[in-house]
C-alpha cells in the first residue's frame, strides 16, 4: 500500500504577489513548481510544521491566514495530503536553501510555471480568488 504523507505549504503573499518555488533536479517531482513547506511532523499541527518549514527553507517568519485548499494526490511514491495557507511575511527577506528558484508571480502568471499536480486545484482558487478581488 501506498504511503500517505501530510503536507503543508505556505501561499505567502505581499500585494498582488504570490511566492512560488522550484524544487531541485535531485528530487521527486524534479523541477516542479510548489509552494515553500514540507511534511507534518508527528505531534505538529499543520500550522506549526509550515512555521518549522518556512523558518528552515527560507529562512522568513510568517503569519499564517486562512486555509487555501485541501487536496489529495496520488504520486507513484506516495499519497499525498496537501493543506495550503495563506501566509504573511513577518520578518526576512525569502533565501534560496533547498529549491532551485524562488519567485513572486502574479496571479495572471501561476498559470505559466508547471506546478506539481497536487497544487493545482489551490492555484486554480487562488487565481479566481485575486481576479474576484479586483
Ligand atoms: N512543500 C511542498 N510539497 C509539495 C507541494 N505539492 C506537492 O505535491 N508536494 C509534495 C512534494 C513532496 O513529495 C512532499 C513534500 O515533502 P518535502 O518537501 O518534505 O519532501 P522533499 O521531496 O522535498 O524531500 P524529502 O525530505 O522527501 O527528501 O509533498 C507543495 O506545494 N509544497
Amino acid at each position: 500500500m501506498k504511503k500517505n504523507i501530510h503536507v503543508v505549504g505556505a501561499v505567502i503573499t505581499d500585494g498582488e504577489k504570490i511566492l512560488c518555488a522550484q524544487r531541485g533536479t535531485e528530487k521527486a517531482l524534479p523541477k516542479l513548481w510548489e509552494f515553500p513547506g514540507g511534511k507534518i511532523e508527528e505531534n505538529e499541527s499543520p500550522q506549526e510544521a509550515l512555521r518549522r518549514e518556512i523558518k528552515e527553507e527560507i529562512h522568513c517568519e510568517i503569519e499564517i491566514g486562512k486555509q487555501v485548499e485541501h487536496t489529495v494526490y496520488e504520486y507513484d511514491f506516495g499519497i499525498v495530503h496537501l493543506t495550503t495557507f495563506y501566509c504573511k511575511l513577518l520578518e526576512g527577506t525569502p533565501v534560496l536553501t533547498e529549491h532551485m528558484a524562488i519567485e513572486w508571480l502574479k496571479p495572471n502568471e501561476l498559470e505559466q510555471v508547471e506546478w506539481a499536480p497536487a497544487d493545482i486545484p489551490a492555484i486554480e482558487k487562488i487565481a479566481r480568488t485575486f481576479v474576484a478581488q479586483r
